[in-house]
């Protein structure tokens, strides 16, 4: 994407890289994250006033350890090494990094040395956070201690005319009270941005980005009703009118009464071109047996696709397809850094041969700013408030094969527990909620004084903040029993109800 000041983001797999870049974004300035192995070309493509490197789990001085282009320290832009992108730098342009007996793990008091652009207004003396096995033990030509911690001589350094930074701990996390001024002095002293970046102008150059790719070419837009794609079809709406028709896809895992609802929003409240296609059999077909969770998202991602190639195909020149993905469907689906724990269906499930390009506007956001976006276009809260819901729908919540009865179970469970969440006010409070049908168990119930063999139905309700993280909400006890009484008076089948209390990590918000 396009933008006038961008700051680029150099990702060696840290666990704070997405944290950078959403401080830097509310420090004003526009950034985006890259994984390491990009060349420098890549990581200067867009002409970046400065350069981050995040953490990293690796050693420098191990084999096979990340590297960067080091084409990026020639090109005059300011760089600021955090963690491994310190010790990355000091190895890369001469120094030493070694391993030191002891190690910093969190809270550490840091002291200023001298005076330098990256602490400009910082404390002589401040709290910082630490996480690192390995030190910066020889600088560098040209650097100059700028910090030191009672463990680590070398906490800080500079090479102030070259403009490159480095720092031991993290500035990013909240934990370092003093870091978004050190962040501050990088982007504004140092690389010189104007900032007034906001989520506002993002809409303006979002829009524009879209016309230029655009051009006279029709584009269809993957609309599911949730937030990101409500968000991305008015933004593309916004920058092309008529040339886009959204499509809704009912794959038939969808909940109670949805396709309804999404139908009458959109036909009511934007005036969007919209398609709604009912591809139920056919998606039911194409996982009959399959139980195995990977091959569910490869299966309904490459359907998804295969139905809006058919849906294009019914409109003329339709080049490009739009999509709601966010950053942590990205990170998810596993990029050159990060591991892959679950494919979203619209990232790591895509068919390899898709004839669209993509248009994925919201893909550097994260949820929270992404309702912001909304909010900003005019979108009513019901949509912007919605709580998210997987693209591959009640197919990931039965867990193993799918059948009509079991779907009809799970969907009735599901609609008495956000009913109950719903009654007793306690949707907002609440990042995703929903129930679970785990088909493998069958367990003994008397109902009646008769004696059941049935399902049981899981309740998962989690709170969060963009969805990388997550822990179980706590319900007060007579929400839960209420759900529980409802669910096996009111779904025949079902003779058990349970809770789920586990965080993310160790599991995931959907269970498969
Ligand atoms: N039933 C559907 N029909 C058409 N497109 C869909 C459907 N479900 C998902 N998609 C596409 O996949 C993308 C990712 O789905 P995801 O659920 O993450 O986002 P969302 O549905 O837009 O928002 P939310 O996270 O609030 O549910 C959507 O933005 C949309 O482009
Ligand atoms: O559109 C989507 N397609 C997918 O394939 C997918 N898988 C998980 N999710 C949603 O992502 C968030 C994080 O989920 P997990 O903790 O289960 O990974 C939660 O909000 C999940 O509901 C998906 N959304
Ligand atoms: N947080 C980090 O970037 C750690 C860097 C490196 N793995 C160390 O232990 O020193
Ligand atoms: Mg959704």
């Amino acid at each position: 994407m396009k933008h006038q000041e961008i700051v680029m983001i150099v990702d060696f797999g840290g666990q704070y890289a997405q944290l950078i870049a959403r401080r830097v974004r509310e420090c004003g300035v526009y950034c985006e994250i890259l994984p390491y192995n990009k060349s420098a070309e890549e990581i200067l493509a867009q002409n970046p006033k400065g350069i981050i490197f995040s953490g990293g789990p690796s050693s420098v001085n191990a084999e096979n350890a990340p590297q960067v282009d080091p084409g990026v320290f020639k090109a005059g832009v300011p760089i600021l090494g955090i963690c491994y992108g310190m010790q990355l730098m000091a190895k890369e342009l001469g120094g030493e990094v070694s391993k030191p007996e002891k190690h910093e793990y969190g809270h550490t008091d840091f002291y200023r040395n001298g005076s330098s652009a990256l602490f400009e207004g910082v404390s002589e003396k401040t709290a910082v956070w630490m996480s690192h096995g390995d030190a910066v033990t020889d600088m560098p030509a040209g650097f100059g201690l700028t910090g030191h911690t009672d463990l680590t001589p070398t906490a800080a350094m500079a090479d102030e005319a070259r403009r490159f930074f480095g720092v031991q701990f993290h500035p990013e996390v909240v934990h370092t009270p003093e870091g978004t001024t050190m962040l501050k002095n990088f982007l504004f002293k140092i690389c010189e941005c104007k900032g007034g970046w906001s989520m506002g102008n993002y809409i303006d150059i979002v829009v524009e980005n879209i016309r230029e790719k655009v051009g006279k070419h029709n584009v269809i837009c993957a609309l599911s009703g949730g937030v990101d794609s409500s968000v991305a079809a008015v933004l593309v709406h916004k920058a092309i009118g008529e040339q886009l028709t959204c499509v809704f896809v009912d794959h038939g895992f969808l909940r109670l009464g949805e396709a309804e609802q999404v139908v009458d929003t959109f036909k009511n409240k934007f005036n969007m071109k919209l398609v709604h296609i009912d591809a139920s059999k056919h998606f039911m077909s194409l996982l009959k047996g399959v139980t195995e969770p990977e091959k569910k998202r490869k299966t309904i991602g490459a359907e998804f696709i295969h139905t809006f190639q058919e849906e294009a195909n019914k409109l003329e020149d339709v080049k490009f397809l739009v999509q709601g993905t966010l950053y942590p469907d990205v990170v998810e689906s596993g990029t050159a850094t990060a591991s892959t724990i679950k494919s979203h269906h619209n990232v790591g499930g895509l068919p390899k041969d898709m004839k669209f390009q993509l248009i994925e506007p919201l893909r550097e956001l994260f949820k929270d700013e992404v309702r912001e976006l909304g909010r900003q276009l005019g979108l009513p809260e019901e949509v912007v408030n919605r709580q998210p819901f997987p693209g591959p729908g009640l197919a990931i919540r039965i867990i193993g094969e799918i059948t009509p009865e079991r779907l009809d179970i799970l969907r009735r469970a599901d609609f008495i527990v956000r009913d109950v969440i719903k009654q007793h006010g306690l949707y907002n409070d609440i990042w995703q909620s929903f129930a679970i049908l785990p088909a493998a168990i069958r367990s003994v119930g008397v109902q009646g004084d008769e004696r059941t063999y049935d399902y049981t139905v899981g309740i998962r309700a989690v709170t969060s903040s963009d969805g990388m993280t997550a822990d179980y909400f706590r319900f007060p006890w007579e929400v839960l029993d209420e759900m529980s009484r409802r669910i096996c008076n009111e779904v025949a089948g079902v003779n058990r109800v349970v809770y789920d209390i586990t965080s993310k990590p160790p599991s995931t918000i959907e269970w498969e």
